[in-house]
C-alpha cells in the first residue's frame, strides 16, 4: 500500500521483458540437461577470486564517487527472483545423497541432498556466494539468498571457508552470467553440519579438532562474545552442549548461549535456553533477566513484567532489572491506554538518523471478521468519533530509507525488485523487507502463525510448518504476503508535511504491520493511516458506528479516472466498488467527456499567469452540474485542488468573505456536511460538523483559512475551526501535540495582525 510501483515506466518495462525472455529461454532450453561443459574446480576458484577482486575495486570506486555526489543521489540495486518453488519439507533422514556431477539443469532434485564443503571464502553480491565441492571433488558455485544483511552479519561469518553444509533438494540452474550454480532461496533448505556429524566424509575430518572439550568450546564461545561475533558464539556453545560435560558446565553454556541468542535476535531460542533454568525455585539471576529480555523483544510484555517482578523481589539490588521493569510497565500502559509521549517520540524522529522506537502496540475497539466478498476485514466493536485513535501499531518488520538526511549517501540504496512471474516491479526496500521478514521468522518461529495468517492471494503453500525441529520458511510465500500486505511509508508523516511538495514524496521506506493489514480498501474510506517511524497510526476520519468495517485507501487518492484507479489497485486483485468508483463507472460516457473537457478548460484557467477568478468559478459550477449524486454521498475529489487554489488567492488578497465561501465549498466537495459554518448566511444556526468527508492533508489548510476568516467575521467560531483543524491534523500526522508548532502559532500571529 503506497509502496512505489513502477509499472508505467518504459525502461523498466523493457528490463522486465528482456529478463523474462532470457529466463524463459534458459529455463525451457536447458531443463533436465546434465551439462558437459562445467568448469573445473580450479577454474571456478580462479574465476571466483578474480571476480571478487574486480568487485572490490568497483566498490572502492563507487565509494569514492559517492563521496563526491550529492547526498540525495541513491544507488539502485536490482534483483530478479526465480520462478517460485516450494521449500523442502522432507526430513533429512528420508533424503538420499546425490553429487554435483549428477545434477540436471533447471531442476529441483526432490528426494535428494548434497553434502558440500565451502572451498573459498564467501562473497556478498545479490546473494552470499562461494565455491563448494562435494566429496568427489567436483565443484560448483553456491548462492545463498535471504541471508542476513551485511549490517547485521558479515558474509564471511555466514559461510566460512571449510564450513560443511547440506543443501536439501538442491536447485541447479543457469545463473545470470551463463555459468551453472546451486541456488538456495529458502533458508530452511540449508543445514549447517556440526564438526562431529557422522555424515562428514573421512577426507574432511582433518579440518576439525575433534578432541576439544566442552570447556574448550565454551571458552571459544566466550571469546566470540567478547569480539561481538554472536553467531559464532551460538555455534561454539551449541557444540559445547553436544560434548560430555557436568551439569554445572551445561548450565553455564546454556546461560551464555541464551545471551548470544539475544544478541542475534533469536529470542525464541533465548527463551528456551532460559526456561528450564527459570522454572526452578533457585533460578539464577541472569537466567531470569535474560528470560525477561527475550519476552520483552517478543512483545510478551505481561509475562515479561511477571518475570522481572519476581527477579526484583529476589534480587532487590539489581538496578538493571528495576529499570527493565519500569520500561515494560510503560509498554503495558501504552498497550492498555493508547497514550504515548508523542512529543518525545517526534523529538527522537527529528534526529538523523532516527533511532529505533521502543513502544508497544495499542489496539483500539476493533476485531477481525469476515467481510462480504473481501475475505476478512477489521470492524469496530463500539462507536468511535472522527479523530479517535483506532490503532497505534509497531511494525512487524520495517525497512527505512534515508533519502534526505546527512546519512543518505551511506544508505544501502534503493532496490528495484523485478518479479517476472507476477509482472510487478517495485522500487524501495521491499526486497530487503522480504529478507528481514524471512530472518525474523527463521530466528523466531513463534511469529509464524500470525504472519502466515495474512492474506496470501492464490499462493498454494506447503502444509508443513516444521521439520527436523526447524521451521519451514517459504521465501516465495513471504514475498507474496509482503507484496499484498506491505505499506510504503515516509520516515514520519510530520516530515512529509514539512516537504515543499509532499505529493512528490516517494515512499521508499516500507514495512509490514500485522493488524493494519486486515483493513480493506475503499476510496470512500472511514479511517486513515499516518506514520511516526515504524509506528503506524490509524485514526477514524468520520464518526463510525459499532460493527462497521474500517477501510482506507491502498493508494493515496488523487482524482483520476475510474480506469486509472482500478489500474493502481491491480496488484491486490480486486475492483473497487465504493460509491465513488460505482458513480464513475455508471456515469454516461458523454457526461464524463463533458466533465473532462471542462476540467481541461479549468486547468488552462488555473495555469494562466493572471487568474480569471470569475471564469474559474463558472467552470467549477459547470463541473459540479455534471454530478447527479450529492457530494455528501459521492465526494468530488477532483474539485478540491481548484477550490484550494481559490482559497490561496483570497487569503493573499485578504478577501475574507470569499475565503470563507471557497473553503466551505471545497470541504463540501470532499463530502463534509457542516452546519452553521457560514455566519453570514445562517447566523443563528450553531456550528456542527454533521458529517466528516474525505480527509487529505490539505484539509488542515481549509480549517486554517476558516479560522482566519472567522477571526474577523465571526470570532465566536474561531475555536470551532481550530478544533476541527486539530482533529484533521491528528488524523493526518498521527498526533496533535506538534500542531501548535506546525500551524497553531502561525495562525494565531496572523490573526492578531488582522484584528
Ligand atoms: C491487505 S489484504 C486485506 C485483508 C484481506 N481481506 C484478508 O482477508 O486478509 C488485501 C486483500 O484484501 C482484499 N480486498 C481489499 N480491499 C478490497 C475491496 N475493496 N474489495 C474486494 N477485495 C478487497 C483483496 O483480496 C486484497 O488483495
Amino acid at each position: 500500500m503506497d509502496s512505489h510501483d513502477v509499472p508505467h515506466l518504459d525502461r523498466y518495462i523493457q528490463l522486465l521483458d528482456q529478463q523474462k525472455k532470457t529466463l524463459n529461454a534458459a529455463y525451457k532450453a536447458r531443463q533436465g540437461d546434465r551439462p558437459e561443459d562445467r568448469k573445473s574446480r580450479l577454474e571456478l576458484i580462479n574465476n571466483f577470486e578474480m571476480n571478487y577482486t574486480v568487485q572490490q575495486m568497483c566498490q572502492l570506486r563507487t565509494r569514492q564517487s559517492r563521496m563526491s555526489t550529492a547526498p540525495t543521489e541513491m544507488l539502485v540495486h536490482s534483483s530478479f527472483p526465480p520462478p517460485p518453488y516450494l521449500p523442502s519439507i522432507a526430513p533429512l533422514g528420508e533424503l538420499k545423497q546425490t553429487f554435483i556431477n549428477d545434477l540436471r539443469l533447471e531442476t529441483h532434485h526432490r528426494g535428494k541432498y548434497l553434502l558440500l564443503r565451502s572451498i573459498t571464502p564467501p562473497n556478498r553480491m545479490t546473494a552470499i556466494m562461494a565455491i563448494v565441492e562435494d566429496e568427489r571433488e567436483d565443484a560448483v558455485m553456491l548462492q545463498l539468498y535471504q541471508q542476513n544483511d551485511k549490517k547485521d552479519r558479515p558474509a564471511t561469518s555466514i559461510l566460512k571457508q571449510n564450513d560443511i553444509v547440506i543443501v536439501k533438494e538442491p536447485y541447479f540452474k543457469v545463473m545470470g552470467d551463463g555459468e551453472y550454480g546451486l541456488r538456495v532461496d529458502h533458508v530452511s533448505d540449508l543445514v549447517w553440519i556440526d564438526p562431529c556429524d557422522k555424515r562428514i566424509p573421512l577426507q574432511w575430518t582433518h579440518l576439525f579438532d575433534l578432541n576439544k572439550t566442552a570447556d574448550d568450546w565454551k571458552q571459544e564461545g566466550n571469546e566470540a562474545m567478547r569480539i561481538e561475533q554472536y553467531w559464532a558464539a551460538v555455534q561454539n556453545y551449541t557444540t559445547a552442549l553436544g560434548c560430555p560435560a557436568s551439569l554445572q558446565e551445561r548450565k553455564t553454556a546454556q546461560l551464555n548461549r541464551a545471551l548470544a541468542y539475544l544478541k542475534n535476535g533469536a529470542f525464541d531460542a533465548a527463551l528456551v535456553d532460559t526456561e528450564c533454568l527459570t522454572s526452578s525455585s533457585d533460578a539464577p539471576e541472569k537466567a531470569l533477566y535474560r528470560a525477561g529480555q527475550a519476552l520483552y523483544e517478543l512483545g510478551r510484555f505481561s509475562e515479561c513484567q511477571d518475570i522481572l517482578q519476581s527477579l526484583c523481589e529476589k534480587y532487590p539490588n539489581n538496578v538493571s532489572a528495576a529499570m527493565e521493569l519500569e520500561r515494560v510497565r510503560c509498554r503495558l500502559e501504552e498497550q492498555k491506554s493508547g497514550i504515548y509521549d508523542f512529543m518525545a517520540i517526534q523529538e527522537k524522529m527529528s534526529r538523523d538518523p532516527p533511532p529505533r522506537l521502543d513502544h508497544a502496540t495499542f489496539i483500539g475497539p476493533v476485531t477481525v471478521k469476515a467481510s462480504m466478498g473481501r475475505g476478512r476485514g477489521l470492524f469496530t466493536t463500539k462507536a468511535v468519533k472522527a479523530g479517535d485513535l483506532i490503532l497505534c501499531e509497531k511494525a512487524f518488520a520495517h525497512c527505512y530509507v534515508n533519502t534526505t538526511g546527512k546519512l543518505a549517501a551511506e544508505s544501502s540504496g534503493i532496490g528495484l525488485r523485478v518479479n517476472v512471474h507476477t509482472n510487478r516491479m517495485t522500487t524501495g526496500r521491499q526486497g530487503d523487507l522480504i529478507t528481514r521478514v524471512v530472518q525474523k521468522l527463521w530466528r523466531n518461529p513463534s511469529f509464524l502463525p500470525e504472519f502466515m495468517a495474512l492474506h496470501q492471494g492464490s499462493y498454494e503453500p506447503v502444509d508443513v510448518i516444521e521439520v527436523d525441529g526447524k521451521p519451514i520458511i517459504d521465501t516465495f510465500l513471504v514475498e507474496r504476503i509482503v507484496s499484498l500486505n506491505c505499506f510504503g511509508c515516509p520516515i514520519s508523516s510530520l516530515k512529509t508535511l514539512e516537504l515543499e511538495d509532499p505529493h512528490g514524496e516517494v515512499h521508499h521506506s516500507c514495512g509490514v504491520w500485522l493488524k493494519a493489514s486486515y483493513i480493506n480498501h475503499s476510496c470512500l474510506c472511514n479511517v486513515r493511516r499516518s506514520f511516526i517511524g515504524d509506528l503506524q497510526l490509524i485514526h477514524a476520519t468520520r464518526d463510525i458506528p459499532p460493527d462497521t468495517e474500517l477501510t482506507f485507501w491502498y493508494r493515496t487518492l488523487a482524482g483520476g479516472s475510474y480506469e486509472e484507479r482500478q489500474e493502481s489497485l491491480k496488484n491486490w486483485g480486486f475492483e473497487c466498488d465504493c460509491p465513488i468508483c460505482l458513480d464513475a463507472k455508471n456515469t454516461p460516457k458523454k457526461v464524463l467527456e463533458k466533465r473532462d473537457a471542462l476540467h481541461g478548460d479549468l486547468k488552462t484557467a488555473l495555469d494562466a499567469g493572471m487568474l480569471d477568478v470569475a471564469k474559474i468559478k463558472r467552470l467549477l459550477a459547470a463541473i459540479e452540474l455534471t454530478y447527479k449524486i450529492p457530494a455528501s454521498e459521492v465526494p468530488r475529489l477532483a474539485l478540491w485542488a481548484p477550490y484550494l487554489r481559490l482559497m490561496h488567492t483570497y487569503v493573499a488578497e485578504n478577501q475574507l468573505v470569499k475565503l470563507l465561501a471557497s473553503a466551505l465549498k471545497g470541504l463540501e466537495c470532499l463530502g463534509f456536511v457542516v452546519k452553521g459554518a457560514n455566519p453570514l448566511e445562517s447566523p443563528d444556526t450553531p456550528f456542527e460538523v454533521v458529517q466528516w468527508g474525505v480527509v487529505i492533508d490539505t484539509v488542515i489548510e481549509a480549517w486554517m483559512h476558516l479560522w482566519t476568516a472567522y477571526a474577523i467575521l465571526a470570532p465566536h467560531l474561531c475555536q470551532r475551526a481550530e478544533d476541527c483543524a486539530i482533529v484533521t491534523y491528528r488524523i493526518c500526522i498521527g498526533e496533535d501535540v506538534t500542531f501548535e508548532e506546525s500551524f497553531g502559532r502561525k495562525i494565531r500571529e496572523a490573526v492578531k495582525q488582522l484584528v
